[in-house]
């Protein structure tokens, strides 16, 4: 189903491609608002990786039966995609991991473990996920590096000041969410990035809930690093992305080895394959891939300017009608281009996990925790939040039953 041409997305059309938006829990049917968590699969996903398994099943490079043939190519094309995608030069810059986290791993592991030292700092920001955060934690310790963290600002931005104070020459890396999965806020990573190249370092940029909800380039970002997973858009779980700059990633070592990323084998010595190849070790994920490509075509035709700005409407009307409520803290910016397609929140008297229990009963289905953001809910000086993430697929009818379905929890718990 083609979606060309058109100046807003046509959610109703886009919604007939998701089955699973029709299931009904005691006779409601569901609301799915936890988008950042994982996205629903349109059915052009599914019925790619089921032609894979149907039609061309095999293992990818190790074969030189057809089937293996065909497998390897659409293996590699859908690097190429993703490449494209993503504004990156080609497949070389291009590592499928299984996720976001295994990505930012890769990179603490092969660059982190083996170039960091005592005296070098690794700045991150106080909003960052426990994939980054919690990783270049561990690496600091291992390796005797210093973390510093970018402050939040009471409305949830960055604060700018603070990061050209912290950023300096004996930084080592700046690792920085693009979009903030707790906040909302849209950093400024281009600035960051050129901010770490002023003194010297490298800029990894987490972009978990930015590619898949508006255009990314990494060129003109001009990150030397970028990870993202499939899942959170409309891809397949299981896959992940690494970008890194050619010329960074021929320099970094495999911290994985096996079969599939070597070129020579001796008793005493091995030599590795070409990129991407050498970061990917035994068989890869290669129905995720056809997935993920496939992901990739369904968004870009829907286009990824009309979804960025779909989500930026709804999270500003969720936010506003939140906020007229009264008694509902908000965290993160006021909706607008600074706020991805996300809002956190408490509603006063009622905790988290108590109030998405109830949105539950409504079968509307949001977040409730840290999201994986503790430090930064310590800042909040909240144990937990409510987050609805909302998609391609979602609508402004869909917030509406998610407000009105406060009242229950008011005349339960406040
Ligand atoms: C900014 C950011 N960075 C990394 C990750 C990890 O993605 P994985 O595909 O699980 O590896 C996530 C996933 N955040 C989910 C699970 S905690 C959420 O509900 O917010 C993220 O939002």
């Amino acid at each position: 189903m083609s979606h060309q041409n058109l100046e807003s997305l046509d959610v109703e059309a886009i919604r007939e491609e998701f089955p699973i938006l029709e299931r009904e829990f005691d006779g409601q049917q569901v609301v799915y608002l936890d988008n950042a968590a994982t996205t629903q699969t349109p059915d052009a996903v599914v019925d790619a990786m089921s032609e894979y398994y149907r039609t061309y099943n095999a293992n990818v490079h190790r074969g030189i039966h057809h089937l293996s043939q065909e497998a390897s190519i659409r293996y590699e094309e859908a690097h190429d995609r993703v490449a494209e995608f993503i504004g990156a030069d080609g497949r070389e810059e291009i590592v499928f991991t299984k996720n976001t986290t295994e990505a930012e791993n890769l990179l603490a592991y092969s660059w982190g473990l083996n170039e960091l030292e005592p005296g070098d700092t690794v700045v991150l920001t106080e909003m960052e996920h426990h994939a980054s955060l919690v990783t270049w934690q561990q690496v600091a310790k291992r390796t005797g590096a210093d973390v510093a963290y970018v402050r939040v600002d009471d409305d949830g931005r960055l604060d700018m000041d603070h990061a050209r104070e912290l950023i300096d020459d004996e930084t080592a890396i700046v690792s920085a969410v693009h979009v903030s999965n707790t906040l909302g806020t849209v950093n400024p990573v281009s600035e960051l990035t050129e901010l770490a190249h002023d003194h010297g370092a490298l800029a990894f940029i987490d972009g978990a809930q930015a590619v898949p909800n508006r255009p990314v380039d990494v060129g003109e970002i001009d990150a030397d690093f970028y990870a993202f997973s499939g899942h959170k858009m409309a891809g397949p779980t299981g896959i992940g992305v690494l970008y890194g700059k050619e010329a960074l990633f021929e320099e970094l070592e495999p911290y994985l080895y096996g079969g599939g990323m070597i070129r020579k084998v001796t008793f005493e010595e091995s030599t590795w394959a070409d990129l991407p190849w050498k970061f990917e070790p035994g068989t890869p994920p290669i129905a995720e891939a056809v997935g993920l490509h496939a992901a990739i075509d369904w968004l870009e035709d829907l286009g990824m300017d009309r979804i960025r700005q779909h989500e930026e409407e709804l999270a500003a009307y969720a936010y506003d009608q939140l906020a007229a409520e009264g008694d509902v803290d908000l965290y993160g910016p006021e909706g607008g281009p600074d706020r991805g397609g996300l809002v956190s929140f408490n509603l006063e008297g009622v905790h988290a996990h108590d109030l998405t229990s109830i949105l539950n009963d409504h079968t509307i289905a949001v977040r409730a925790g840290d999201h994986c953001t503790q430090p930064l809910h310590d800042k909040l000086g909240v144990p937990a939040s409510t987050r609805a993430s909302f998609y391609v697929y979602n609508t402004r009818e869909e917030v509406d039953k998610l407000v009105a379905a406060l009242d229950d929890a008011r005349q339960l718990f406040a």
